[in-house]
């Protein structure tokens, strides 16, 4: 069956109340009654003319909030216990409401699909639980993550505690996985809706001009359903995705930031839609793998159930962009997905019991690369009418010269008044015929070089696959013979292609540890660096230099724990001096805000002491607890002054010579910086520092808002001030 989708065109806002709606909702076909079908925009050329798509569904600016969850939402967790994975993804450009519609607001009547999808799921688990008499026990947990600037992200970790690289992702068994994913039970509505509001504190979000709220990734949250029998577990798993809205930069006016976090939006989308675009031409290879959000959305190679939320803002200023999004759902809605349930599993089978398995990413089972023809309902070029005009993707026809006419609407929007796309392929319209491709170089199709990079590998399978269809149509002479590839040819390609991913795959994740490591080296953390060479080794066995590396630190560290074991007792005056940092309370270097610049002079500028703190393990903690917690607070000397009961300040500051202007010394850049950053007032700003999160933040600023006094925008000075803002108490579960 196919994606459905539907659209939903959301009121104006209260800054648009004085524009013109251009974008409406009607009935398909000439009907004046019944539900919308279909989306009307004038044609930006020519006003008299307007161009009409058809979806399954429409939902106009008053349709709510609960419209959008009965109609669509709620037919899927009937699937899902059924053993179906569903995904649900809002698409829109930003500010047309995709987090109003995923997430909502506050009140029961702005909940959003996903409060209101779990809310559904706990209903249905009580009832099989209670209909079984409790022969049958429903489980529910879930993951949530981002992907930000094509980096995956923990929703469950707070900033501060994230590897900057991100979680690696990587094709399991066929399904796409984030390796280290935080997996969360929650067995209540209220659990969840804690469990989800703290994460969603993580997200990255910031306001532009278009949205004072715009999501700057794109959130998945992984609802997984574990149904256990006396004799079987079935798991199922609905994923809801809000993505991040394509972004025009000249209407944002975005600054260097958001313009980073703008391109890296728009490429994923991009590359979204050329997936598309690769899927409804029948090409074999989609691109999947240019970006991470198309590699776990998957369209169209995960099977179960995929329904698309179109969000479309009514006002002109977004004319060109709403028809993009409405070209775009045009084609996403031929897409054709596999409806596979998930077996269950005999619980007493060791190995096979899945139900511990990790959520990941949206539980997809891939299919071999291939054009969709082996579907049901796939939707074909009819080789009896290839000499017949393609129909369009969407149809136009002008209000003005022809308002009279029955047959206004082109044949396809009446035809397809159901709700579903008819099984005959003929009347949903045949695209056009693939392009002939010339064989390429014969050269680059019989060269092997066992050092390629990913992109000549890719391109030498491209460059393969599409001489062989070539020379296959070539020699056929009929656009028809593209669909059906030799058997033989067809395995091949898919062995191929498969060892390649496997290949790159393992490749891409060793790299990924390797590039934590030198994360971790330039941030001096050398238990965490060791750690990370120690993962990669397995991925790059035979590399001399990884393994020589892996020696000289552990050596290094082994040194160091001597060294610091022979100096324990010394407690004379000099080491006491040697640790000025740590009387002054100011252990830690701020901030994610400093430049690499600065952190490269910070840390030339650490003493051997301070080395030590990083490296020494902290007693009674194994080397696995020390890399969790080096992300965060980088000292963990503190963690011993911690445990004399005293209630520390937050350290966010070190500087090696900290000048204070008290002592007539002026500040280091870098602690103006910080100070700087603080008295701007904005959470925004100030969350970017290191160790402080999004919460702590606020608490800051609220902190400040107190200072006051009455006596408006009182500045912070000196780093003594800052250390006594309530907002830098550290909680004692942080560290
Ligand atoms: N159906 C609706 N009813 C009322 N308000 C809405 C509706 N849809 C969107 N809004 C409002 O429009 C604004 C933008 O919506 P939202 O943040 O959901 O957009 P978005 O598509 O997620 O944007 P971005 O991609 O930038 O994150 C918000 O203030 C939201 O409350």
């Amino acid at each position: 069956m196919s994606v459905r989708v539907v659209a939903r065109i959301r009121p104006l806002l209260k800054l648009e109340l004085d524009k013109d709606s251009i974008v409406t909702a009607a009935p398909a076909g000439n009907e004046t009654v019944g539900s919308p079908t279909v989306v009307r925009i004038p044609n930006p050329k020519n006003e008299g003319e307007h161009f009409s798509f058809q979806f399954n569904s429409v939902y106009d600016q008053e349709a709510t909030q609960q419209d959008i969850y009965d109609y669509e939402v709620a037919p899927t967790v009937k699937h899902l216990f059924n053993g179906f994975d569903t995904t649900i993804f809002a698409y829109g450009v930003t500010g047309t409401g995709k987090t109003h519609t995923m997430r909502g607001g506050k009140s029961l009547a702005d909940r959003g699909v996903i409060p209101r999808l779990l809310s559904s799921i706990y209903r249905r688990s009580r009832k099989i639980e209670k209909d079984s008499r409790g022969s049958t026990q429903v489980e529910v947990a879930m993951s949530y993550y981002e992907i930000y600037c094509d980096r995956v992200y923990d929703l469950f970790e707070p900033p501060e505690k994230r590897t900057p690289s991100g979680l690696p992702i990587r094709d399991n068994n066929g399904k796409t996985v984030v390796v280290g994913l935080t997996e969360r039970p929650c067995t209540t509505l209220k659990e969840f809706e804690q469990l989800y509001d703290q994460a969603n504190v993580n997200r990255s979000t910031s306001a532009t001009k278009l949205n004072a709220h715009s999501s700057r990734s794109h959130a998945i949250l992984c609802v997984k359903v574990t149904q256990t029998t006396e004799t079987h577990t079935r798991i199922s798993t609905a994923s809801a995705i809000d993505l991040a809205g394509s972004e025009d930069n000249r209407r944002t006016e975005n600054m260097k930031d958001r313009m980073v976090e703008s391109a890296s939006i728009n490429k994923s989308l991009f590359v979204l839609a050329q997936c598309v675009e690769a899927i409804s031409r029948k090409q074999s290879r989609i691109p999947y793998r240019e970006s991470k959000m198309t590699r776990i959305l998957s369209l169209g190679q995960n099977n179960g159930l995929t329904l698309m939320i179109l969000n479309l803002a009514p006002v002109r200023s977004y004319h060109l962009d709403t028809l993009s999004s409405l070209n775009f759902a045009n084609r996403t809605k031929k897409i054709e997905v596999c409806e596979v349930e998930n077996e269950p599993v005999l619980r007493n089978i060791k190995g096979k019991l899945s139900a511990t398995a990790n959520i990941t990413g949206s539980n997809i089972q891939r299919q071999p690369l291939r054009p969709l023809t082996a579907c049901v309902n796939a939707n074909l070029a009819d080789p009896e009418r290839k000499t017949e005009k393609p129909v369009k993707a969407f149809s136009v026809y002008s209000d003005k010269n022809k308002p009279a006419r029955s047959s206004g609407i082109p044949s396809q929007v009446r035809k397809a008044e159901s709700h579903k796309r008819p099984l005959d392929a003929s009347t949903a319209g045949a695209p056009r015929p693939t392009k002939m491709t010339r064989p390429s170089d014969p050269k680059l199709t019989t060269r092997a070089d066992p050092s390629l990079s990913k992109e000549s590998i890719e391109a030498m399978i491209d460059a393969k696959i599409e001489a062989r269809l070539a020379n296959h149509v070539l020699s056929d002479n009929t656009a028809a013979s593209l669909q059906t590839i030799p058997e033989e040819l067809q395995r091949r390609l898919d062995a191929l292609e498969q060892r390649i991913e496997e290949k790159e795959d393992d490749r891409a994740q060793g790299l990924q540890y390797l590039l934590m490591a030198k994360q971790h080296h330039v941030r001096g953390e050398k238990a965490s660096e060791l750690k990370m060479y120690q993962l990669a080794l397995p991925f790059f066995p035979e590399n001399e230099k990884l393994g020589q590396k892996i020696l000289a630190l552990q050596e290094k560290l082994r040194l160091k724990r001597e060294e610091k074991t022979s100096r324990q007792p010394d407690t004379s005056e000099a080491h006491v001096a040697a640790m000025p940092r740590q009387k002054h309370e100011a252990p830690e270097p701020v901030l994610a805000a400093l430049d690499r610049k600065d952190q490269g002079k910070q840390h030339r500028n650490r003493s051997p002491d301070d080395e030590e703190y990083q490296d020494q393990p902290v007693p009674g903690a194994d080397d696995n607890d020390e890399y969790v917690s080096d992300d965060g607070f980088r000292f963990k000397a503190k963690t011993k002054a911690k445990s004399h009961g005293a209630k520390s300040k937050v350290q966010i500051f070190r500087d090696a010579h900290e000048p204070t202007e008290s002592g007539g010394r002026m500040h280091t850049p870098r602690t103006q910086h910080i100070i700087h950053v603080i008295n701007s007032r904005d959470p925004a700003q100030i969350r970017l520092l290191k160790g402080v999160g999004a919460k702590k933040a606020e608490a800051i600023v609220n902190s400040l808002c107190e200072m006051d006094d009455g006596e408006e925008g009182r500045l912070i000075t000196d780093l003594e001030q800052l250390g006594r803002l309530r907002g830098l108490v550290r909680r004692r579960s942080r560290i």
